[in-house]
């Protein structure tokens, strides 16, 4: 038994690592990549691609960089044939998280840098799985409705090709801004359970795949990047914007948790929110139905009058997807597509800097039971 506790339910605030990658400030409400400010990335028109390099290399790429960073990216696209074959066996009705999971196990098995746990070596897996996450998610949905998954286009930017790989064609240029947006805002954020998940397999040594894997698992709870799918679903469930506050007033009362609000690091509004708020609004009137948009303000509304949160990142994420098109079993894998990059930056600074990650437990079991054997019992 440990002599004195410094226990935290759920590890809150507890500092479990130093990490130059992320900085969450939870009293300002800011997210910073590297020194980057989220709202600079988002406003100055940075590309997804761009900010996967300064979460992996500490600075922003030159423009020879950033062509030679995202051509790596781009032509890194296929699947395996052994993978596509894969996605074909799994049953239709599979969650999409859960075959992300197992394909991206499945996939290390090919990587041709398998075995190879130099530091150069993971960077060339980290590449192919930003590139090939995405294939993954748009290939299974396409099998899933009985089309044949499409072959990448290298001369597309991750954000179009997304869409492209999903539907066969090009994305409107408003959902190529968006959607880049999207991925830029969820591409990291310090500690979070999914990120802790994977630096504690990178920590006992485990490779890249193994590390992802453990992530991708536990990306998928309803707590963490599985809110973004409950969030549509609750807004489906109500269905009529009238309907809302009531319908959130009964769930409250319930004790039940309404999904995409509240944070265990922000006290204030989750900087990302206010960018996906815009986008939700203007996703919607481009689609001609606002009815989401509209729905989710008066969610917001009242949920930060009467239980003073404030929405985060999965909540007008889901109406903004929702708005361009996006099947809602696909949200929480579109999360993975952009958190693979932040994943595998932790995954590359744990390398760098490994100790086995092994907190304690404080034991509150039986103390000492005397054996009796079997027969006697
Ligand atoms: C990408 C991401 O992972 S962002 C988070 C996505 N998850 C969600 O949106 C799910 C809904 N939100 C939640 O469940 C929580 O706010 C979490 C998991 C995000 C954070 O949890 P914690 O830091 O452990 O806070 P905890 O759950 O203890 O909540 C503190 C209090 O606020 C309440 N609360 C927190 N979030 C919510 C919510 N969404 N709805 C209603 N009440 C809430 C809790 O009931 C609790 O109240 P109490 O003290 O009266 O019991
Ligand atoms: O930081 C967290 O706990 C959850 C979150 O917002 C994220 O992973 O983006």
């Amino acid at each position: 038994m440990a002599a004195e506790t410094t226990f935290k339910a759920g590890l809150e605030d507890v500092i479990a690592n130093t990490s130059e990658i992320c900085f969450v400030d939870g009293k300002e409400g800011r997210l910073i990549y590297q020194g980057y400010d989220i709202h600079d990335l988002v406003n100055g028109g940075a590309s997804f691609e761009e900010v996967i390099y300064l979460l992996w290399h500490g600075e922003l790429p030159s423009k020879a960089q950033l062509e030679k960073f995202t051509k790596e990216i781009a032509t890194q696209r296929a699947l395996p044939k052994q993978v596509l074959d894969f996605l074909k066996t799994v049953p239709k009705d599979a969650n999409a998280m859960e075959v992300l999971r197992t394909a991206v196990s499945d996939l290390g098995f090919y990587d041709p840098d398998n075995g190879d746990e130099s530091i150069e070596a993971n960077v060339r897996k980290a590449t192919r799985l930003v590139a090939q996450i995405p294939t993954i998610v748009t290939s299974f949905e396409r099998i899933r409705q009985g089309l044949e998954p499409v072959e990448p286009d290298a001369s597309l930017s991750a954000a179009a090709s997304f869409f492209y790989q999903l539907r066969g064609k090009k994305p409107t240029e408003f959902e190529e801004r968006a959607f880049n947006i999207a991925l830029i805002l969820h591409a990291d954020h310090e500690l979070n359970a999914s990120t802790f998940s994977a630096r504690v397999t990178a920590g006992t040594l485990s490779d890249m795949y193994s590390s992802i894997t453990s992530a991708i698992g536990t990306l998928k709870g309803p707590l963490h990047g599985g809110a973004n799918e409950q969030v549509m679903n609750m807004l489906l469930e109500i269905q009529d914007k009238d309907k809302a506050q009531t319908w959130i007033k009964e769930a409250l009362e319930n004790k039940r948790k309404i999904m995409g609000f509240g944070h265990r690091v922000y006290r204030t509004e989750d900087p990302r929110a206010t960018h996906l708020r815009r986008l939700s609004k203007e996703a919607g009137e481009l689609a001609g139905e606002t009815k989401w948009y509209e729905m989710s303000q008066i969610i917001e509304a009242y949920v930060k009058d009467t239980k003073g949160l404030n929405p985060n990142v999965d909540f007008y994420s889901a109406s903004t997807y929702y708005a361009m098109g996006i099947p809602t079993h696909l949200f929480t894998p579109i999360f993975a597509c952009s958190r693979i990059s932040g994943w595998t930056a932790h995954v590359l600074e744990q390398y760098r800097n490994n100790r086995l990650i092994r907190p304690r437990a404080e034991y509150v079991g039986k103390v000492d039971q005397k054996y009796v054997p079997l027969n006697e019992r």
